[in-house]
């Protein structure tokens, strides 16, 4: 039997990790805290990296390597969502857990932040062996794993069947049903109504607070989603279904393009049919980079991180930047959006929808009592609308950028607890 050491595990050319500690910097110089407090919260508390052996349906065997990095947890359990790529690697792991731990602070959701990656790429893969290699990354991690610990939820690659067998490879070793374990599971497990599109929800609410906020009218604004995910896909649709016009689209094979707006819908079935938005007949095929530096009123990146960056930032002609992925401005390209009077609404807020609804399934989970749809969707509304007012409030007072705002807010309430709690440096 071959044993094949699947992907070269090696660091990409310019890590998410150094974004998220320079961003992390500048909040704590503006906070005016010490180089130990930058030291804690930029390295994460906890992390464990695993070899994932796979049986391959033909005999053969692969070996993936996994993380599970829980960045910090003085204000709850750890949570946060788990990966499958082939370009996860322990430096982007680290910073997502990180920007989990300012998005919980931010929304004042408590639990701490954590993210989990395999560097597998699912498309390469039967049902049955991306069921085996996520039961064996859970046996891995479950020491540190945990209902009161950190609880892991869908991210690129993954889903709610996914979570479902983490649930089960958990509950079977624990010998009771567990179901506060994961959350994105199947609503027939204990899942939540509305987290399937929590997170696209909560980016079309501050996308439309965002235009209010420039005084652009809902009906008839132009924008473009990169991504036709979990995210990209429910956000190009409730966006159509709020009267903007999305004229562009793009999954990783391509873009698709129609400027009096996309039949969204339409699109869907031909990606459910064909696995692509590449070759929809209601739209023309252009270069999926190009999208990027379109000139609408809305621009939605919903797939990966860094592709906004100092390279494409000056072409870059959106009035407004909602970022539904994580981390997908640098440091860089953010300066240059401010100088040239680009809204920026930061990850941490924007894409918030998806970890609000995790906690209220973990509520829901743990209480063993289910709220419906309405109730969700409207507590979710709540939460979305009043960080984004707080954000906006505290930027305008301060003179700062909706990022810095953002993460200020965020970090000095985890060194707050961190203080109360005696662990302070
Ligand atoms: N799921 C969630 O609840 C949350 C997700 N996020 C963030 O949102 C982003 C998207 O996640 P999610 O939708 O769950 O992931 P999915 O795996 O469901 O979708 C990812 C999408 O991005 C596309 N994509 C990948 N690479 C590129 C590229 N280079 N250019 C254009 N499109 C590309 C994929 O294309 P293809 O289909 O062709 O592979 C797919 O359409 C990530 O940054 C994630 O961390 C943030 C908060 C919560
Ligand atoms: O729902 C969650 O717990 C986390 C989702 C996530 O990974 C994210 O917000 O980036």
């Amino acid at each position: 039997m071959s044993l094949i050491i699947a992907d070269a595990v090696t660091a990409p050319a310019a890590t998410p990790l150094e974004d998220a500690r320079a961003q992390l910097a500048e909040a704590v110089a503006v906070l005016g805290y010490d180089q130990g407090i930058y030291n804690m919260l930029a390295t994460p508390r906890r992390e464990m990296t695993v070899s994932v052996p796979l049986r391959m349906d033909d005999g053969s065997s692969r070996l993936y390597i996994g993380h599970r990095v829980q960045h910090n947890f003085s204000r709850g359990p750890a949570k946060g969502g788990l990966r499958y790529s082939p370009n996860v690697h322990i430096e982007e792991v680290r910073a997502l857990a990180m920007w989990m731990t300012w998005k919980c602070a931010l929304l004042d959701v408590p639990y701490g932040g954590a993210k989990g990656g395999i560097n597998i790429d699912p498309r390469q893969h039967s049902m049955a062996e991306l069921e085996r290699v996520t039961r064996r990354y859970t046996s891995e991690i479950l020491p540190i794993i945990g209902q009161e610990r950190d609880i892991p939820a869908p991210d690129v690659g993954t889903d709610e069947q996914t979570m479902a067998w983490i649930m089960d490879t958990y509950s079977v070793n624990k010998g009771y049903t567990v179901p506060g374990i994961v959350t994105g599971k199947p609503i027939s497990l204990g899942g939540s109504h509305g987290r399937a599109s929590a997170t696209s929800r909560g980016v079309t609410h501050i996308a439309l607070a965002a235009l209010t906020h420039h005084g652009i009218r809902h009906q008839g604004a132009t924008a473009v989603v990169q991504g036709f995910g979990k995210v990209g896909h429910d956000a190009a649709l409730f966006l159509a279904e709020a009267g903007v016009l999305v004229v562009a689209i793009s999954d990783q094979y391509g873009a698709v393009r129609n400027d009096t707006g996309l039949d969204v819908a339409a699109l869907s079935e031909h990606m459910r049919a064909t696995g692509s938005v590449v070759g929809f007949t209601g739209a023309d095929e252009f270069d999926a980079l190009d999208m990027l530096e379109l000139d609408v009123d809305l621009l939605v990146p919903a797939a990966v991180e860094g592709v906004l960056h100092e390279g494409n930032a000056a072409r870059v002609r959106a009035t407004i930047i909602v970022e539904g992925a994580n981390g997908p401005t640098s440091p860089a390209a953010d300066r240059i959006f401010e100088e040239r009077g680009i809204l920026v609404v930061p990850d941490i807020l924007a894409n918030a929808g998806g970890v609000i609804v995790s906690y209220f399934e973990w509520v829901q989970a743990n209480q063993a009592y289910w709220w419906n749809a309405e109730e969700v969707e409207s507590k979710l509304a709540e939460r979305m609308q009043a960080a984004w007012r707080q954000v906006v409030e505290y930027a305008a007072k301060r003179a700062l950028t909706l990022r810095a705002a953002a993460t200020i807010l965020a970090v000095e309430r985890v060194a707050e607890a961190h203080k109360i709690r005696g662990l302070y440096p």
